[in-house]
This record gives C-alpha cells, sequence and structure tokens, in this order.
C-alpha cells in the first residue's frame, strides 16, 4: 500500500492546462482524470471552478461520473479579494460549491506581489489567506495553500514569506506547497529555503516550474530537506516551460529514494498511462523523457549493445519494465555486431557472427548512402532477411514502372502508374491514379497483386516523410523517403533513398508491401 505519508498532487487539469496550445474539454479532462487515478495518484487538482464554466462542469460532472479509487478531487482558486468577506466573494463560493473535499487556495508570499499586483497591504494579504482558509475549513473542506512566489518573496522578504505559511497553518491549512511561480530556482538554494520553512506546522509541499530545466531536480531536493507532498503536471506538462514531470518526479522517489507513493503494479503501467494521456491531450509525446519515453531504454551505440549482451543493467539504470518501457536497440553505423545480434533476437532471429558482421557492413555501407535503419525497422529485417538467405527474396519482383503526371486543362493535376511485375508465376501489368505520383504508385502495385494476396487490402500507407540529404561524392543532393505503413494489427516503415525522389519513394513503397506479406506470413518464392 502507498504510503499516506507521503502527499503525491498532480496538477495537469490545472496549471497543465496553462501550457500554451494545450485546451482540454471537460470530457478530456474526465478522461485524464481517470488515467491519473489508475496511477495512484492521491489528489487530482481539477481545475478553478468558478474561473470559467468548463471548470465549474468539471466539478458538477465529476461527481457523478468519476469513481475515484485512489485520489481526491482538489478545487483550485484565489483567496478572497481585498476589502470584502470570504463568505461573500463569488469565487471563494464556487469553491465551497464545487463538491470538491480539498480546496487548493493560492496566496501571495511576496510582499512586493501584494503591493503591485494585489494593490493590497501585508496586513490585508493575511487576513484575506486567514478569513479564506478558516472560512472553508469551516465549511467542512480541507485547505490546501499554494504559496504563490515563494522561494522569491523569501529573497525580498524572510520573515514576511513564513508569516503567511504560519498564518495559513494556524488557519487550518493542512498542506502549505512553496511554489517557485517563476521557475527561476536552483536546487541548492532551493533547498536551503524549504528547510527554513519546515518549521511552520503544516505539512510542507513543493511546487516547481522547469524554467531553469530543474523543476525535477528542485522537487527532489525539497524532498530532501523536508517536503512531504510533491506536485507536478503529467508529462511535465505547464505553463512556460512547464511543472515538473510527475512520472519523473513519482519513478525517482519510488525507485530511487525508496518512496512508497503508488502501488508497484501501477508504476508499472505507467509508460502506457504517459502515452494515454498524450492521446487525450493531442500533444506529441516527448520520445525522450525519462522513464516513459519511447528512447528512454533505446541503445544506438554499438559499445552498449555489447555490453549489454552480457547483462543489460551494464547500460541502463533500471529495469524498464519497472515503468512499464521496454529496453530497445537501435540499428545504425554506429552499431557493431552485437547490436545487430540483439536487435535480431528482438525480431525473433539468431544470427551467427559470421552473419552479424556481414550484416553491420551492409548496414555501414548503406548508411553512408543516406538510408537510415533506426527508423525503419521493417527495411532493417528485410536486410537481415536477404542476408540470412543469402540472396535478395521477394514476393513479386519489378520488369519496370512508369509513373505520368499531368496537370490538365482544368488545371487539375492526375498521376498515373503503371507497374509490370511477376508474382507467383505470372507477370501482371496494372495501372493506377492516385493524387500524386507515389499514391498513383501505390494503388497500382496493390491493382496488380491483390488477387494474389487478398491480405494487401488491410495494408495501409500512413505517412511518408521526405527529407533532402546533402550531396556525397561531389553528386547532386540525394532524397531520402521513409514510409510508415499499417495493417490490423500494427505499423512498420521502410526506407529509400535516390537522387530522384520517385524512384527513393518506390524502394520504400516496394519494402512497405514486401513487409506486409511477411507479417500476412507469406514465404517469398
Ligand atoms: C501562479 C498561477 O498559475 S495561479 C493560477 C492562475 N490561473 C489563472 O489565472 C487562470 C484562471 N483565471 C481566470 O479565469 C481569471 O484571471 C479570474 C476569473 C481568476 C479573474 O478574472 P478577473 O476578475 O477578470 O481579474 P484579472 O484576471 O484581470 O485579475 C486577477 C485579479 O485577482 C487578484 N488576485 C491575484 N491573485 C490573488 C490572490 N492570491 N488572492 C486574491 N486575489 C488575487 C488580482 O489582484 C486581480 O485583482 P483586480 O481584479 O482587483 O485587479
Ligand atoms: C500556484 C502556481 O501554479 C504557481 O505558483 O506556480
Amino acid at each position: 500500500m502507498p504510503d499516506d505519508r507521503f502527499h503525491v498532487y498532480d496538477t495537469t487539469l490545472r496549471d497543465g492546462a496553462q501550457q500554451e496550445g494545450l485546451n482540454l474539454t471537460v470530457v478530456d479532462k474526465l478522461a485524464i482524470a481517470r488515467h491519473l487515478d489508475g496511477l495512484g495518484v492521491g489528489f487530482i487538482e481539477g481545475g478553478w471552478p468558478g474561473a470559467n464554466p468548463k471548470d465549474t462542469e468539471f466539478f458538477r460532472r465529476a461527481q457523478t461520473e468519476l469513481d475515484l479509487k485512489h485520489a481526491q478531487l482538489a478545487a483550485f482558486g484565489a483567496t478572497r479579494r481585498a476589502g470584502v468577506k470570504a463568505a461573500d466573494d463569488p469565487l471563494v463560493a464556487a469553491l465551497r460549491e464545487s463538491g470538491a473535499p480539498v480546496v487548493t487556495l493560492v496566496a501571495k508570499s511576496h510582499d512586493r506581489h501584494v503591493e503591485l499586483a494585489l494593490r493590497t497591504t501585508l496586513q490585508e494579504n493575511l487576513a484575506m489567506i486567514r478569513d479564506t482558509v478558516s472560512h472553508l475549513r469551516a465549511e467542512g473542506q480541507r485547505v490546501f495553500l499554494d504559496a504563490e512566489h515563494f522561494f522569491d518573496g523569501y529573497a525580498s522578504n524572510p520573515a514576511y514569506a513564513l508569516e503567511v505559511l504560519r498564518t495559513a497553518a494556524e488557519a487550518g491549512a493542512s498542506v502549505i506547497a512553496l511554489c517557485d511561480t517563476n521557475g527561476g530556482m536552483l536546487p541548492d538554494e532551493l533547498a536551503e529555503v524549504v528547510h527554513a520553512a519546515v518549521q511552520t506546522s503544516a505539512r510542507v509541499g513543493i511546487h516547481c516550474h522547469d524554467d531553469t530545466g530543474c523543476a525535477v531536480a528542485n522537487t527532489l531536493a525539497a524532498v530532501k530537506a523536508g517536503a512531504t507532498h510533491v506536485q507536478g503536471c503529467a508529462n511535465g506538462y505547464g505553463e512556460r516551460s512547464g511543472n515538473a514531470n510527475l512520472f519523473t518526479v513519482v519513478a525517482n522517489l519510488q525507485l530511487k529514494r525508496g518512496f512508497d507513493l503508488v502501488p508497484r503494479e501501477a508504476l508499472a503501467d505507467m509508460t502506457r498511462i504517459a502515452h494515454a494521456i498524450t492521446e487525450v491531450t493531442n500533444v506529441t509525446p516527448n520520445s525522450h523523457a525519462p522513464y516513459v519515453g519511447v528512447s528512454a531504454f533505446a541503445h544506438k551505440a554499438g559499445l552498449h549493445a555489447s555490453a549489454i549482451k552480457v547483462d543489460p543493467n551494464l547500460y541502463q539504470h533500471i529495469d524498464p519494465a519497472r515503468v512499464g518501457n521496454d529496453m530497445r536497440m537501435l540499428v545504425s553505423d554506429m552499431a557493431g555486431r552485437a547490436s545487430v545480434e540483439l536487435k535480431g533476437r528482438e525480431l525473433g532471429y539468431e544470427l551467427s557472427p559470421e552473419i552479424s558482421r556481414e550484416l553491420v557492413n551492409r548496414v555501414k555501407d548503406m548508411e553512408s548512402k543516406g538510408y537510415t535503419f533506426e527508423a525503419a525497422d521493417a527495411s532493417f529485417e528485410l536486410l537481415l532477411r536477404d542476408t540470412v538467405a543469402g540472396e535478395r527474396r521477394r514476393h513479386f519482383e519489378v520488369e519496370s514502372w512508369r509513373v505520368i503526371v499531368e496537370r490538365t486543362r482544368g488545371g487539375e493535376l492526375v498521376s498515373e502508374a503503371t507497374v509490370k511485375l511477376h508474382a507467383k508465376g505470372e507477370r501482371i501489368v496494372a495501372t493506377g491514379e492516385g493524387n500524386g505520383p507515389v499514391n498513383a504508385l501505390d494503388r497500382a502495385v496493390r491493382l496488380g497483386l491483390e488477387r494474389l494476396y487478398p491480405e494487401l487490402a488491410e495494408v495501409e500507407l500512413t505517412d511518408f516523410k521526405v527529407r533532402i540529404l546533402e550531396g556525397t561524392h561531389g553528386t547532386d543532393a540525394i532524397t531520402r523517403v521513409l514510409i510508415t505503413s499499417s495493417d490490423a494489427t500494427g505499423e512498420w516503415a521502410t526506407v529509400g533513398v535516390d537522387e530522384n525522389i520517385i524512384e527513393a519513394s518506390w524502394q520504400a513503397l516496394e519494402q512497405a508491401v514486401t513487409y506486409g506479406l511477411v507479417r500476412a506470413g507469406h514465404v517469398a518464392d
């Protein structure tokens, strides 16, 4: 069971939603809350009820639509306005009526902010904190306080910054999170201030932004200095450079510091949860994210692979399975025999040292010409199969292909491709039309082969990337084409390289179709 003496507090739905380009609907927020609950976080800050209709609706719907197993919902909002009673402030009323068991109040703890931004006195700010905390406590809610700009405030006026914490604690706030609102702190200085703050009676928490790239390090430093409540956002979302990445924080504290924060089986599901949340936010996942990124346990250098072959832990800091991730081998011109041997094993082949050596040489030679295999696993597997077989083996042979791109009188662009192929003892001539030359070639190949290989109806070309590479040996620039294809059960990528973009595309396309047939279980003639 997770340790209740330590809080994991997620603010993805509030501070995370303050990220540029991130726009969540109520349904998105409900879905993310379920994922976070699945991870086992203790608190989910759902937004600021009363500040906008969406956040108000979220709290209303959460009462009937969220069946949280681990987490409690927290409603975020500010202390009362200067000069009004907490009970009469409409934004405080929205917090009271949110139905959330926890309210997190943001309060000024920096004297200059009180005077310049709130335009009130230091004493009135303390009264705003005292009144709002005690009012909500009297209404039966648990109150946490986010001490905004605490670290900058402590540098400006330490006595006042600490007075804010004391006031909130005495009024009944059970957690006071110290906020590095501008994200400008470094771990050593931050730790000293946290150390001073933990002398207050309430539990001290930490809320860090990543403007110095230190949000996670700062969070860990705060914990070392005595903080027992960590705030962060899924995938490090948040205002400006983002917040502390909650997944990194949790994994570090649990796996490196021995805290029991979330159930072990939930931690082992963290990579899936991180990616599921990116599906909801529609933000491209950071493939290099610690622990959960697809590259977090991907090994490219040959020397690494040769040691990993003996013991994977020689080049990775944890077993990736503990966070639900996988080790992967990348094959490129930095590979050695061990890299291709391990990659082969990953793909289900046991390669002899001789085949591995030959394959490494072929990979290095082709990469020097512009191919890239780390982004084109399917091309690598076809190369591997050819090397093992000692010859190039395909399910169809190409006699010729031709593409015509015509601009009609009406200004319409029409592409038409004809392919002449040989498969299963037949000569096939097929023509396809498409909205571009590659699309036309793709249609022509399918039209020609589908009768012999009906599974091709399932294969779809899902992505097409072109990159112009520097010319080598004084020749003209060459083109690299990467094609991603998919069928009902997965996707694969293939690569083609040539001075001519259509030839490069054809190579990638021919391999894409061939690999689709390999996946369908067809054996090459
Ligand atoms: C550090 C953080 O990220 S905290 C979270 C910030 N999140 C957001 O701001 C998103 C949601 N915010 C909103 O929708 C709006 O800003 C609202 C509804 C909260 C307020 O809107 P408005 O009433 O139009 O005020 P506006 O945004 O211009 O200014 C904020 C007001 O809150 C006051 N205020 C700021 N912090 C506090 C505080 N801790 N306690 C009390 N009042 C505060 C400001 O002084 C200002 O007062 P003023 O209206 O007298 O000038
Ligand atoms: C409260 C908050 O989000 C901050 O101070 O950064």
